[in-house]
Order: structure tokens, then C-alpha cells, then sequence
């Protein structure tokens, strides 16, 4: 079964539109939990655009006293601050991006073999401070030796260039190839497997049912502009039916 976590990124853009603390990060948090999401996950940027530090331990807070059985996932750019961060919070997983500090959004995976030394220190570190990692990587099965040499517990697929090819049947079906093939050199050196960006209520059948063993999405964008429609917990619930939960 795959699970989903909620990226509360965008519901923490929408609050940061004024000095109010309105839409409540941790208050949709808190519903998308309680409709069944299996955790919550954010990605502090440098230029607290989205959730702020601030947010961290109060969501760190919900999870471990109301949602024991539940994780936390902190997705980001392995900066000297970024690595103190999470070594304080201390989440279940952590999920190394290499994204630029101004970057919109994550557009790319790492470049495993380039990055080969110091992802390996980094992944070091956080498994001995206790986390599961997590590299972000492009759907490119060519790379995930090198992945699984830094020592990493997973790796997330980039599903963007899947999400931009939905509406051509032909171009999403050789993403979703792509996307298989390389889970596919994942699983056959031990390695598990999230995914995301760009996933949808529509996209994600697909998806699951070429990676069966895909263990974890993490949705936001998709899932946030659903919200607005159907409300935070109808809509977890879309997307669990989505990953092929049965709610
Ligand atoms: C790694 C990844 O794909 C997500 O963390 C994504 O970067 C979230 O996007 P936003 O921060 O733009 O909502
Ligand atoms: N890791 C991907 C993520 O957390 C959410 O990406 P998106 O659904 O906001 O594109």
C-alpha cells in the first residue's frame, strides 16, 4: 500500500500572504491527519516563503502527541543550517533536495555521482542521528547505483515531468515507464521508494499501478488546490482512494 503525506507548503504560502495566522498550518494539519494521511510533510526554504521554522516543532509536536503512528517528513536543500535544523527536530525522514536557495521549486534529482562524497557524509549524519533519508532523484535508472552508494534508506522519484505530460496519454505513458524502470533498479538493490511533485487525483492511479510497492507520495500543490473545492479531509480521502487505500 502506498502511503500519503500531506506537504502543508502551500497551505503555509496562503497564511503568509499577511501577518495573520490564518489558514493554521498545523490546524489543516491536523484534519488531513485525523482523514487518514499517514504524515505530514513540509520544506522550509531559506527564504521562509512557504512553512517557517517556527512551524517545525509545533507540527512535530501534533504528530508525537496526537498521531503517534504517524510521521514527519522535512524535505530540503542539505545547507549547514538546513542539517542543524532537522538534527533539532528530529524527524522520521528526511528527504535531501538540491534545490538553489532561490529556486521556485524543486525542477530536478541530484547528480549522485557529482555529489557522491559529500551526500554520502551528509546521509551519514543523519541516519546516526536517527532519521530515514530520502534523495530526491530524476527518473533515470542510470543513476541509482550511485544513489544507493551514499548509504541512502530511500529514494524519492521526480514526478514533474510526469505531471506536465498528463493531458498527451502517449508522453505520460513513457514518464510512468521511466518512473518504473527506475524504482525498478531501486527495489533490485534494496532501496525504497517515494514519489513526488505534480501529483494528482488523476495521475496518481497510474502511477501506483505500475510501482505497486511505491511506500510514500507526498502531495501538495495538487492536493492544496483540491482543498479549496472539497475541503481538506474529503480531499485526503480522494487521494487515499487515489494511492489505491481503500477509505
Ligand atoms: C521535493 C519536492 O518536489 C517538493 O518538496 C516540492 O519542492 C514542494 O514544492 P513547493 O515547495 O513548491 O510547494
Ligand atoms: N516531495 C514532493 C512534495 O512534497 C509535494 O510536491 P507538490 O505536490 O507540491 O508538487
Amino acid at each position: 500500500m502506498t502511503d500519503l503525506s500531506v506537504n502543508l507548503n502551500a497551505v503555509a504560502l496562503l497564511r503568509n500572504r499577511r501577518d495573520l495566522p490564518w489558514p493554521s498550518v498545523t490546524g489543516l494539519g491536523r484534519i488531513a491527519l485525523e482523514a487518514g494521511a499517514s504524515g505530514l510533510t513540509v520544506h522550509p526554504r531559506p527564504d521562509e516563503r512557504h512553512t517557517r521554522r517556527s512551524d517545525l516543532p509545533e507540527l512535530k509536536a501534533l504528530i508525537r502527541s496526537e498521531f503517534p503512528d504517524r510521521e514527519f517528513n522535512i524535505e530540503g536543500y542539505p545547507s549547514g543550517d538546513f542539517l542543524d535544523l532537522v538534527e533539532e527536530i528530529a524527524p522520521h525522514q528526511v528527504t535531501l533536495v538540491p534545490d538553489e536557495p532561490g529556486q521556485a521549486t524543486s525542477d530536478h534529482g541530484w547528480d549522485f555521482v557529482a555529489h557522491a562524497d559529500r551526500l554520502t557524509s551528509i546521509v551519514t549524519r543523519l541516519k546516526e542521528a536517527g532519521a530515514r533519508v530520502s534523495l530526491f532523484s530524476d527518473p533515470e535508472p542510470a543513476g541509482i547505483e550511485a544513489a544507493h552508494a551514499t548509504g541512502t534508506d530511500r529514494i524519492e522519484l521526480y514526478t514533474g515531468p510526469y505531471g506536465a505530460a498528463w493531458d498527451d496519454a502517449g508522453a505520460a505513458a513513457r514518464e510512468v515507464e521511466k518512473l518504473g524502470e527506475t524504482a525498478d533498479a531501486a527495489f533490485a538493490l534494496g532501496l525504497g521508494v517515494n514519489a513526488g511533485h505534480d501529483l494528482t487525483v488523476a495521475n496518481l492511479p497510474a502511477l501506483v499501478a505500475r510501482i505497486p510497492e511505491l511506500a510514500e507520495v507526498s502531495i501538495g500543490h495538487g492536493l492544496t488546490a483540491d482543498a479549496l473545492t472539497y475541503g481538506m479531509a474529503e480531499t485526503v480521502r480522494r487521494f487515499r482512494r487515489a494511492c489505491g487505500q481503500r477509505v
